[in-house]
């Protein structure tokens, strides 16, 4: 048997997602810059997929989604356009973000510092989220943009979006959120939640790699990351990728139709797998379910390595991760078990498990017993472990 449970890095492509962009491959290939039928012939389908995200997001008229080619992009031509428009061209200096943003918004950061900007990096909670009162303490009238994830890819803990929204539209500073492992996993509605920006990824909810976008409210007025021909309005040049634009809008129509019943789903497996996974001793899981996606476990195993657990479980052909497989390479702790206050052994013990739509309950049940195996294994041979004592009762739970 073989189980995926890396779906937080990238998923499957939906078998009807693969179907929906085959025409565009060998039949409908046209050029949609093109003035001529080859070319013409794929705008309804073009039209199709751009409402289909509309629809999903409840995006307005008024505002406009603009494809990228991934959602790295996306988060780069935020922080890098508010700063050419607002800091450059403006009278700003100062960007807030926080400590767990994906390396995409990390690093863009750090380039900006190098170009003299001030950012703010800003502490996460004890589960793993930014609070709203400590955005607001730190926006000043030099702030011009807040970055903060609607939803971590590696705890699943979800941001207070609504309330950061609400702040920022107060003070009048610029909103975005890195939406990647909220849309098509969680309800995200851009009439209930005032954000100027919102990044996101086809390749996490089912659709293809390689097609991401960018969410602007109202239409605004940003500067453009890549120059050239008029495709999207001059706002994102680019010959358009039809079949990739096609596969996108599809997989977020299948990700949010019957979208309640479709977490409900995802989140009793990861329920049933994540109270297995408790009965072990010293472990513990980051973030409350209440206020995590529904497909996602981090959890720490005492007096076991993170990469030697991933190593039993590949061997078992099981794909899990310690975090984002863009930081994966390192044998780094787990960023964000250090930010909420873990220590720096506990930190290299995170496995982060990321179910989806696909994960069957016999796939479940086969983690369950190999996890317990590989832990048995592993703690057997951990030198680290035997000088814990164990917990009365094995003390398990959520931090
Ligand atoms: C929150 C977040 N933002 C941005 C990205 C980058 O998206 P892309 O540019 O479209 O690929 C990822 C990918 N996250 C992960 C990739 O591998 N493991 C992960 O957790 C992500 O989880």
């Amino acid at each position: 048997m073989q189980v995926y449970l890396d779906n937080n890095a990238t998923t499957m492509c939906d078998p009807q997602v693969v179907e929906a962009m085959q025409p565009f491959f060998s039949e409908l290939y046209g050029n949609p810059s093109s003035l001529h039928k080859f070319g013409t012939a794929t705008h309804p389908y073009l039209k199709k997929a751009i409402d289909q995200v509309y629809t999903a997001l409840n995006a307005s008229d008024d505002d406009d989604i603009i494809f990228t080619s991934c959602a790295t992009e996306s988060n780069n031509w935020v922080l890098k356009s508010v700063f050419n428009d607002l800091i450059v061209g403006g009278d700003k200096d100062h960007i807030i973000t926080t400590e767990v943003e994906h390396p995409s918004v990390l690093s863009a950061c750090r380039w900006l510092e190098e170009q003299g900007v001030k950012v703010t990096y800003l502490p996460v909670n004890d589960q793993g989220i930014v609070e709203p009162h400590t955005v607001k303490s730190f926006i000043t009238d030099k702030t011009a943009l807040v970055s903060v994830m609607w939803a971590s890819n590696e705890t699943g803990m979800i941001f207070p979006i609504k309330e950061i929204g609400e702040i920022c539209k107060e003070k009048g500073v610029l909103f975005h959120s890195d939406g990647v492992q909220a849309v098509g996993k969680i309800p995200v509605d851009l009439q209930d939640v005032h954000v100027d920006f919102v990044s996101m990824s086809a390749h996490k909810f089912h659709g293809p790699k390689g097609i991401g976008a960018l969410y602007i409210k109202n239409s605004q007025p940003l500067s453009p990351l890549l120059h050239g021909g008029e495709q999207m309005g001059h706002r994102r040049s680019g010959t358009l990728n039809v079949p990739y634009i096609v596969g996108m809008g599809k997989a977020i129509e299948l990700a949010t139709t019957n979208m309640e019943e479709k977490m409900a789903s995802i989140r009793a497996k990861r329920d049933r797998l994540e109270d297995a996974l408790l009965e072990l001793s010293d472990t513990f899981v980051v973030g409350s379910r209440e206020n995590r996606t529904p497909n996602t476990i981090l959890i720490s195993i005492r007096g076991v390595e993170g990469e030697g657990m991933l190593w039993d479980l590949n061997n078992a052909m099981i794909g899990a991760s310690t975090g984002s497989a863009c930081a994966s390479e390192d044998l780094e702790a787990n960023t964000v078990m250090l930010a909420i206050g873990a220590d720096n052994e506990l930190a290299h013990t995170g496995i982060r498990l990321s179910l989806s739509r696909f994960t069957t309950d016999e796939e479940i049940d086969y983690t369950i017993e190999q996890f317990k195996k590989a832990v048995a294994r592993l703690r057997a041979i951990s030198s680290s472990f035997a000088k814990v004592q164990p917990t009365p009762g094995g003390e398990a739970g959520e931090c």
